[in-house]
Formats: C-alpha cells, structure tokens, sequence
C-alpha cells in the first residue's frame, strides 16, 4: 500500500473505464464549503443486500471496546464502542488522551474487500488506517470534534462509510478569527437566511462521505443523540496516517 499521500483524490472528470466509478460521478453531491474545504456524499455507494452482510460480520466480529477518555480535562465512558485497525509501522493513535491498539487488516477480512470499494471509489486515495464506530441506541454519538491531529497532515481526506441505522450527521464552520466573518448571515433587505455555516447529513445504510481539503481544519462534525435512532449503526472512517510528518 502506498503510504504519505496528502489531499483529496478529487473525482478527476477524464473519461474512466471503472464502472464503479462512473456511477460514483453520477450519483455524488459535492458541497463545497468555501476555502478550499468540500465534501462529497454518495447515497448508495454500497448496494444495500452486501450492505447488510458487512453490518452483520462487523457487529459480530470487530472487538468492540468502550474506552474511558478525557473530555475537558475529564474521564468519561466514551458513548460508543471502537476499535481501531491499521497497517504496520504507522505512528500510534491518540484522541482524548485514549491511544487504541492497532489491529492489523490481516484479522479482518473483510474490512479489506470495503477498503478496496472506497479505494476504486476514490481513485488516487490511498487509505492505510482505520477507525470504527458502533452507537448502539439514540444515546450513542460523537460530539463535536475535527479530526485534526497531526498525523493526518494539514488537508486530511477522510472517508466514512455508514451500515445499518440512519444518523444524522452535523457539519459546522469553527467560529472565524475575524470580526467580518463572524456577523449573522442576512440577504441584502435585512432578512436573515439559513446559516451557510452549518450542513447537515441523514447517512444511509451503505453510504459514503468524504470530508476533504482543510475541513478539519476549519470546520468541526458529530453525530447527536437521537431518541428516535432504536437500531445499532456501525461507521468505518478511513484515513491516511502521514509516514513523514
Ligand atoms: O460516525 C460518524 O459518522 C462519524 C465518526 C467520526 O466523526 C469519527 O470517528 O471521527
Ligand atoms: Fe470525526
């Protein structure tokens, strides 16, 4: 696997004999959330029936832990399992004072043949890490947060791939150093319109979303508690872990 790339693979627009890809350009949303931040969510990346077969093996095969973190200079219980997998030689994980093992693709199979549908997805990615996530109910989430540690670099693409439960996914522009930037949005009769600074995502079963360019950087995501959420869902977020920082 080919380690160190920076930035987005980008979806380039040549003519592409992957049929995978094709049908990736057609069905994506770009949203281009401004310096030099986008994502790109696709809907149906994943057919839903091998959706649910990689749900089941996931559910029952990852070894799920529920860590103790620090939140603001706190420890709690993190509200949803983990587990962490990636390939040798890497710079070790650490968020919120938690650094996870690394089990090595080689233990899961199939996480491998998933690995390979986002990289075909995503021609020119070359993702070597892997963290996953399982809410078990509506109290399970991940609060606001970017993904920014060192070891990603500065413009980190980051892929998600969703099975089972549908969840809300929140994306929100960090407050701007600049006083200009931080006046209310409003049209030009006064009128206040729907913040540009905030989008918000229903991530279906068998969907992937790339977060890419300086949206770490710039912006912050979570999942929120649901009540209404009663099944388990299960989030793959691939990475690239820099060989050379
Ligand atoms: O579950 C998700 O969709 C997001 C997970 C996430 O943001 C993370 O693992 O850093
Ligand atoms: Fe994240």
């Amino acid at each position: 696997m080919s380690l160190g790339r920076i930035g987005g693979s980008g979806f380039t627009n040549t003519t592409s004999s992957n049929p995978n890809e094709a049908h990736l350009k057609k069905n994506r949303t770009v949203i281009d959330l401004g310096d030099g931040s986008d994502v790109v969510y696709v809907a149906r990346f994943l057919s839903p029936d091998r959706s649910w077969e990689w749900f089941d093996y996931l559910d029952k095969r990852i070894p799920w832990t529920r860590p103790s973190i620090r939140v603001f200079g706190r420890s709690c219980l993190q509200p949803r399992d983990t587990c962490y997998v990636a390939s040798e030689g890497l710079p070790e994980l650490r968020y919120s004072g938690y650094q996870p093992h690394a089990y090595s693709w080689d233990d899961f199979p199939p996480l491998k043949a998933i690995l390979e549908e986002v990289h075909e997805g995503l021609p020119g990615s070359s993702f070597n890490s892997l963290l996953l996530n399982r809410y078990k109910c509506g109290s399970d989430c991940v609060g606001w947060h970017a993904d920014d540690e060192k070891l990603y670099g500065p413009t980190p693409e980051i892929a998600s791939v969703s099975f089972g439960c549908e969840r809300e996914f929140l994306l929100r522009k960090k407050p701007s150093k600049t006083s200009q930037e931080k006046a209310p949005a409003s049209t030009s009769k006064g009128l206040k319109t729907k913040s540009p600074n905030q989008h918000q995502f229903m991530l279906k079963h068998g969907s992937l979303l790339v977060m890419r360019g300086y949206t770490q950087r710039d912006w912050v995501h979570s999942v929120p508690k649901r009540a209404k959420a009663k099944a388990v869902r299960i989030n793959l977020t691939f990475r690239c872990v820099l060989t050379e920082i």
